[in-house]
Formats: structure tokens, C-alpha cells, sequence
């Protein structure tokens, strides 16, 4: 993933290892089990879903929306980025590792030969 303003290299394990440890300052851990995180991802999309909510279709790229609405945006896409890797963290699944091998299963189902030109 792309650096960030602090010259800190972001990566899921980085974000497993910050949320654990802000579970655990906060004597969370308990609560945070598979079944409640799902929940609070859940609840995180639908936050981020109720941004767009009654807007009509959006083009790429917000174009005419304010930048405290993309900031918004932003944060509700985080909250479902950080639950979703403590959710996988509570269940012992390896994020990182699944999803290269997710690419790569993606990859043979849809190979490129098999698309229309205009696809
Ligand atoms: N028990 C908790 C509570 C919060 N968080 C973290 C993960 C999310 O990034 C963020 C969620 O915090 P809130 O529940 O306060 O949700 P919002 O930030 O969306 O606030 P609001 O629902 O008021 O908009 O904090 C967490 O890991 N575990």
C-alpha cells in the first residue's frame, strides 16, 4: 500500500497490530470477538452507505461533492477497513494472505482471454 504523510508504510499487518493495541489499552479484547466485529462492520457499511444515500448515481471520483463530504467518505471507508482486519485478526485468518490468494483464484475464473473486447 502507498506511504502516508508520516513516511510510515501502511499494511495490514501494521493496522492489525495498531488495532490490537488499541483494544487492548482499552480492555476491549473481550468484546472484540468474531461475531461482534462482524456486527460493528456491518454497521460501519451502512454508515457508509447512508452517505450516498437519496444522491442518485455517482460518477468516479465524487466530482462536485464538498471535501468535508470526500473527508466523510474517508473515515467511514477506515472504520470499515479497521473492523474488517480485526474481525479477520479474531478469527486467526491471515488477511494478507488470503486475499493474494483470493487474486490470484479471481484471476483463473475470469481470465482475460474470455472477455469481450469491450469489457
Ligand atoms: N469497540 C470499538 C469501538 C471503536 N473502534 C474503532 C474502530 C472504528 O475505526 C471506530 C468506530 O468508532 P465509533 O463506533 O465511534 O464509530 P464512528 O467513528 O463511525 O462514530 P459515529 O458512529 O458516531 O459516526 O473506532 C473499535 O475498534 N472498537
Amino acid at each position: 500500500m502507498s506511504g502516508v504523510p508520516g513516511g510510515e508504510s501502511v499494511t495490514l499487518d501494521l493496522l492489525r497490530l495498531k488495532m490490537a493495541e488499541f483494544a487492548e489499552e482499552r480492555g476491549w479484547g473481550a468484546y472484540h470477538t468474531p461475531r461482534n466485529l462482524l456486527f460493528a462492520l456491518v454497521g460501519e457499511v451502512g454508515e457508509l452507505s447512508a452517505v450516498f444515500q437519496w444522491k442518485g448515481e455517482v460518477a468516479r471520483g465524487l466530482p462536485g461533492w464538498k471535501e468535508e463530504e470526500k473527508l466523510h467518505v474517508g473515515e467511514e471507508l477506515s472504520d470499515v477497513l479497521l473492523y474488517l482486519v480485526q474481525l479477520s485478526d479474531s478469527c486467526g485468518i491471515d488477511l494478507a494472505g488470503a486475499v493474494i490468494r483470493k487474486l490470484r483464484l479471481n484471476a483463473l475464473k475470469y481470465p482475460v482471454k474470455d472477455l469481450a473486447p469491450s469489457d
